[in-house]
Order: structure tokens, then sequence, then C-alpha cells
């Protein structure tokens, strides 16, 4: 039994999201929140003939507290998305404050959930939930994460068109790490499941990387004011939790990149630091999941020298993008008092 929740369900992403959702079997109860539209979306997804109970809720009498009663896994990708010549940062400023009252939400009514962030910018919000669940005293690292799925499936597809072979996408596996944004995605092409052509070097390697970290701006450019991702984030969102759901369930060994805070698991986190060399709150590397969450965090192995300059240029926009998110809900919680369960 799993009880999957979507807060943001009636959005670009989260439609085709709790569609794919609704169409895995394991799950058996599926909660839609949103701020509009969640009825009508909870009502078509309702006869679709899969196993998922489906309940919408609008934020009247609760309904936010409601929709994560008794919830195992919590997907969030409500917020703003992009446009063209704005960064992800730019929607900070407006997703901050959504994050944080979901987050709140989630203390109170779910503290126990596994909880996927997809809005923007992740390597921001994701510190954001767990600052928030620390004032409620409910943060555990092994349950919180930051879904960078999107930039592992556009890795193995760019990777399996550079091969000349797409069919052979669903099987490359190219580790992503660092965060969700510009030069903090770096793919780590040698440690690729299949082999790149030897003409992949110098600036055609470099173009591959390019393509990989601003994958995002293709789309919002191409949607032409319209938004980012959705359709591609439904599909590596659901590939996410399915995978969380799975290892819920009891599955062995099933490992995936993700943002997460270091401390889930010491032994790996400190691995990393090292490998880092300096002290990082949050990074994305392959974590190991288990029914509780994260059971491992896997250190970056070998990597080349190429690879390290890119792991080196993502740190100090890391270090930034987590402190934007700890000071914010520091500020927010400074005047408010004290919140309380
Ligand atoms: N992690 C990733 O790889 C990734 C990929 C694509 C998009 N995103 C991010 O996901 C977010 C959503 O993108 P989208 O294209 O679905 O946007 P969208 O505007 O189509 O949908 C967002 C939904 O959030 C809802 N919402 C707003 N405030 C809310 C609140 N307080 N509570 C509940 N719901 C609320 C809106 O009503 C809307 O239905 C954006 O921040 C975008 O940048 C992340
Ligand atoms: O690019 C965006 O703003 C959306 C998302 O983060 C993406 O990578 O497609």
């Amino acid at each position: 039994m799993v009880k999957a929740v979507v807060l943001g369900a009636a959005g670009g992403i989260g439609q085709p999201l709790a569609l794919l959702l609704k169409a895995n079997p394991l799950v058996t109860e599926l909660g839609l929140f949103d701020i509009v539209n969640t009825p009508g979306v909870a009502a078509d997804l309702s006869h679709i003939a899969t196993p998922a109970k489906v309940e919408g809720f609008l934020p009247p009498d609760d309904g936010l507290l409601k929709a994560l009663k008794g919830a195992d896994v919590v997907v969030i990708p409500a917020g703003v998305p992009r446009k063209p010549g704005m960064t992800r940062d730019d929607l900070f400023k407006i997703n901050a404050g959504i994050i944080k009252d979901l987050a709140t939400g989630i203390a109170k009514a779910a503290p126990k959930a596994l909880v996927l962030v997809i809005s923007n910018p992740v390597n921001s919000t994701v510190p954001i939930v767990a600052e928030v669940f620390k004032k409620f005293g409910t943060f555990d690292p092994k349950r919180l994460f930051g879904v960078t799925t999107l930039d592992v499936v556009r890795s193995s597809t760019f990777v399996s068109e550079i091969i000349g072979d797409l069919a052979l996408s669903k099987d490359v596996v190219v580790p992503v790490v660092g965060g969700h944004s510009g030069v903090t995605i770096v793919p780590l092409l040698s440690q690729s499941s299949h082999s790149l052509p030897s003409s992949v070097d110098g600036s055609a390697y470099d173009a591959l990387v390019n393509r990989i970290q601003f994958g995002g701006d293709e789309v919002v450019k191409a949607k032409n004011g319209a938004g980012s991702a959705t359709l591609s984030m439904a599909y590596a969102g659901a590939e996410f939790a399915g995978k969380v759901i799975r290892a819920l369930n009891g599955e062995k060994g099933i490992i995936a990149p993700t943002y997460v805070n270091l401390s889930a698991d010491a032994e790996g986190g400190a691995a990393l630091t090292k490998e880092l060399g300096q002290e990082l709150a949050y990074f994305s590397s392959n974590v190991e999941l288990g029914p509780g969450g994260i059971t491992k965090i896997n250190p970056l192995g070998k990597i080349t020298e190429k690879e390290a300059e890119l792991v080196k240029a993502a740190i100090p926009e890391l270090v930034k993008n987590i402190e934007t998110g700890v000071n914010f809900v520091a500020e927010a919680y400074k005047a408010a008092e004290e919140p309380r369960l």
C-alpha cells in the first residue's frame, strides 16, 4: 500500500506526472493538491483502470493537510516555471514562499513521508524544505530528495543520439552530479555505461557537456514564453518516484543520482566531502535507496581531470544557492512566532 501525493498537481508537470503515478501499479492512493483545478484532474484520472484511488484537494478547509494525510511519498512540482531570458534563480522570489508553505504542510500532516522536490531552483528549494522541517523537528535527511533525474534522462538521450542509436537510450546510464542548474550540472561521461565514439573529444566533448548543462534552456527557448520542460520532466519525475516507491516496497539494489543533504549518510557524505575538497551541505550524487529513503551516498569514484574541473566550477555556485535557501527560512521565521505542531 503506497500513498503518493503531488503538490502542484494541476500544472504542466503536475498533470502528466499524476497520470504516470496513476499508471504505476504500486501506487494504491494518489492525493492531488493545487491552488486550482485538482477536482477535475482527479475525476479525470479516477476513470483509469489502475489500483490507485485518486482524490483532489484545493486550499479551503485544510485541503493541503487532507491531501497529505497518510502520504508515503510526496512529489512537489508546484511553482512558476522560467520564460526565455530567465535563470532558475530568478524563480526563487516566488517559489521560495510556495515551497516553504508546502513544506510546513508536510511537517504537520506527513512528517514521515519521502519528499521529492522538483520546483526550481532545486539547489535552493531543497535546503528550504530541510530548514522548515528542522524548525518543526521533523527533518530526516534520508527522506529528502532534489529531483535531478531530468539531467540523467537528457544525458542518456544525447549520448545515444551521438552513438547513433536512440533505441539504446533506455540502457545508457550517465551519472550526473552536483546540482540542477547550469554549471552545477556535472555529467560524468567517463562513467557512462556506453562509451562515446573517440571523435567526441575536445570541442565536441565540451559541446555535449554544455548541451546537458543547458538542456533546460533549449526547451524554454522552443516553448517561447509558454514555460519550461513539463512532459520530459513528468517522465523523469515518475521514473525517480518509481524507484523510490520500489525501494519503499522492499526492492533492493536501487541506485539513482539525486540532490541530497550529505548528512543522510555520514560516512558517504564524508567520503564525498573529501573528494570535493570542501564541506558542502548538499550535493547530487548516486545514492542507494531503501524503504526509509537514502541508505548510502556513493562517492564520485574515478573521474577525469576535465570532470574534476567541472566539479570545481560547480562548487561556488552551489554554496551560494544553498545559503540563499537557508537564509530565506531564517529570515522568514525571524519576525514570526516559532512554528508549533
Ligand atoms: N527539477 C527539474 O528538473 C525541473 C524540470 C522542469 C521544471 N521544473 C520546475 O517545476 C516547477 C513547475 O513547473 P511547471 O511547468 O509544472 O509550472 P506550471 O505553472 O505549469 O505549474 C505549476 C503549478 O503549481 C501550482 N501552484 C502554484 N502555487 C501553488 C501552491 N502554493 N500550492 C500548490 N500548487 C501551487 C500552480 O497552480 C500550477 O498548477 C517550476 O518551478 C519549474 O521550474 C523543475
Ligand atoms: O530549465 C528549466 O527551467 C526547467 C528545468 O529545470 C529543466 O532542466 O528543464
